[in-house]
């Protein structure tokens, strides 16, 4: 087995891991790879600013395709093949090492089942498209207490597998994941089972992912949500399951990224209630504490119609309902129950932080335009050392902007504007000159021409 800290004394098992190589590796957040063949192991901490494009997919793709089947164009990109998205996975695998300590099987599911929701969480606000693997394509991220190998085992369909072990558990699995284009959304599903094994116990836990839906791809604001059930099945032992449902935001926005559901035995026994957000943090408590918080909001409900108390419990009614209970008066909720005055919907007191997620490493969420010289691909593949590629991208790219000039004359158009600058004269001078439009810092960049 893995001994942590000790990266120089691996005298395990053959095959992948024999051979250390001086590869940097990378902590969890950091998205970009750093060149190989460095002597020291050094990671990044912060990340390149880079955004992701707002191109019209429409002009790319028709209804109901296979999206795995469709060349998009580079700007749809985030510079990272679909393994290493795999691989952040293991963000938070300190919950599994968690896990494996505890003493009762009910302890560990719990965290397990955090493991699970937490697993999501790097998804949050990442709009661009991963490179699809290369068949054969490898990713491997050794860090202190765990390491993971995925390899792409298909093309077409796309399948990647990883295998994640360490000193308290192994995670493996295996993803094919499905897109669907449905004109304002893609449906993505990411089939395939996913196991733990803690070794210790004797004990595997298994789910599959859930759905997710990418909203407003065509127009609007990109978003995503997950959506359905996630079971986490408990093998040997005690048998327990987890059923957590991740929540539809709803038309109010209030269930956003809500995930809730609860921990029962083989009897169907509620034992532990979950709840929280994938993108925040997942909590436990007792199920008669949730149940007393649902006592008393109904008891508040008698309270006038229309009063502060009403509203507060109104929204909060809203917020926590699951399975059976859903309010009858759902249709009186109305947008000032999101005012201030309402109750924290998430907080149970009494209850146990399970999970809550690191903020995001710095640039992470900047966006540049899409014109920026940073994503020109062509400059890229030099970078990279690919000349003949290089040389190709530079081609194309002068064509593209020749047909596009040519486009535009045809219209019979007035030459276009250059988008951030206008030629003036300068007040000092007097000579011609080109003076700055101003708007770009606003970052509005969703009508910027295609140029690459
Ligand atoms: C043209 C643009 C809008 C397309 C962008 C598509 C991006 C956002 C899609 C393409 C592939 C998708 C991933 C496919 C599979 C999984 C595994 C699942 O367990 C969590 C979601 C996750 C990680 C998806 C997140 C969103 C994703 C990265």
């Amino acid at each position: 087995m893995l001994s942590p800290g000790k990266k120089t004394a691996h005298l395990h098992n053959a095959g992948y891991w024999t051979s250390t190589t001086g590869f940097s590796v990378l902590p969890m957040l950091e998205f970009i790879d750093v060149p190989c063949g460095l002597v020291e192991r050094k990671s990044r901490s912060t990340l390149p600013v880079r955004g992701h494009s707002e191109v019209n997919l429409c002009s790319v793709i028709s209804l109901g395709k296979d999206l795995s089947k469709i060349v998009m164009p580079v700007t749809f990109n985030e510079p990272l093949s679909f393994l290493q998205r795999v691989a952040e996975y293991m963000e938070y695998a300190k919950l599994l090492k968690l896990a494996a300590a505890e003493e009762t099987p009910l302890k560990r599911l719990e965290y397990v089942s955090a493991f699970a929701v937490s697993a999501l969480a790097s998804n949050w606000e990442r709009l661009g498209k991963p490179f699809n693997p290369l068949l054969g394509e490898t990713y491997e991220l050794e860090r202190e207490d765990f390491r993971i190998l995925c390899e792409q085992v298909s093309h077409h369909p796309p399948v990647s597998a990883f295998h994640a072990d360490s000193d308290d558990f192994i995670f493996h699995g295996s993803i094919h994941p499905k897109l669907k284009f449905w004109g304002k959304n893609i449906e993505i599903h990411p089939k395939g089972i996913v196991t733990v094994e803690l070794p210790k116990w004797k004990e595997a836990y298994t789910w599959q992912n859930v759905n997710c839906i990418l909203h407003n791809v065509v127009v609007g604001q990109l978003w995503m949500e997950q959506l359905g059930a996630l079971e986490i099945k408990q093998h040997g032992g005690a048998n327990l399951k987890a059923t957590l449902s991740f929540k539809s935001a709803g038309s109010s926005g209030k269930d956003l990224h809500r995930v809730e559901g609860f921990i029962t035995d083989a009897e169907k026994k509620r034992l532990v209630f979950l709840y929280g957000k994938w993108t925040e943090k997942l909590r436990a408590c007792e199920p008669s504490l949730y149940d007393e918080t649902l006592e008393r909001i109904k008891r508040e409900a008698k309270s006038p119609i229309g009063s502060p108390g009403h509203k507060k419990v109104l929204a909060k009614l809203n917020s926590l309902t699951i399975g059976a209970f859903k309010p009858s008066h759902q249709d009186a909720i109305d947008e000032s129950t999101d005012g201030e005055d309402c109750l924290p919907v998430d907080e149970i007191s009494g209850s146990t932080t399970l999970w809550e997620a690191t903020p995001r490493p710095a640039n992470s969420a900047d966006k540049i335009c899409p014109t920026d010289s940073r994503l020109r691909p062509d400059i890229r593949k030099l970078e990279n050392g690919d000349q003949d590629g290089a040389a190709a991208e530079k081609v194309r790219l002068e064509e593209k902007q020749r047909d596009s000039r040519k486009s535009k004359k045809h219209k019979k158009a007035p030459e276009p504007e250059p988008r951030w600058f206008q030629s003036g004269v300068n007040t000092y001078t007097g000579l011609d000159d080109w003076l700055y439009r101003g708007g770009y810092w606003d970052r509005k960049f969703s009508d910027i021409e295609d140029i690459f």
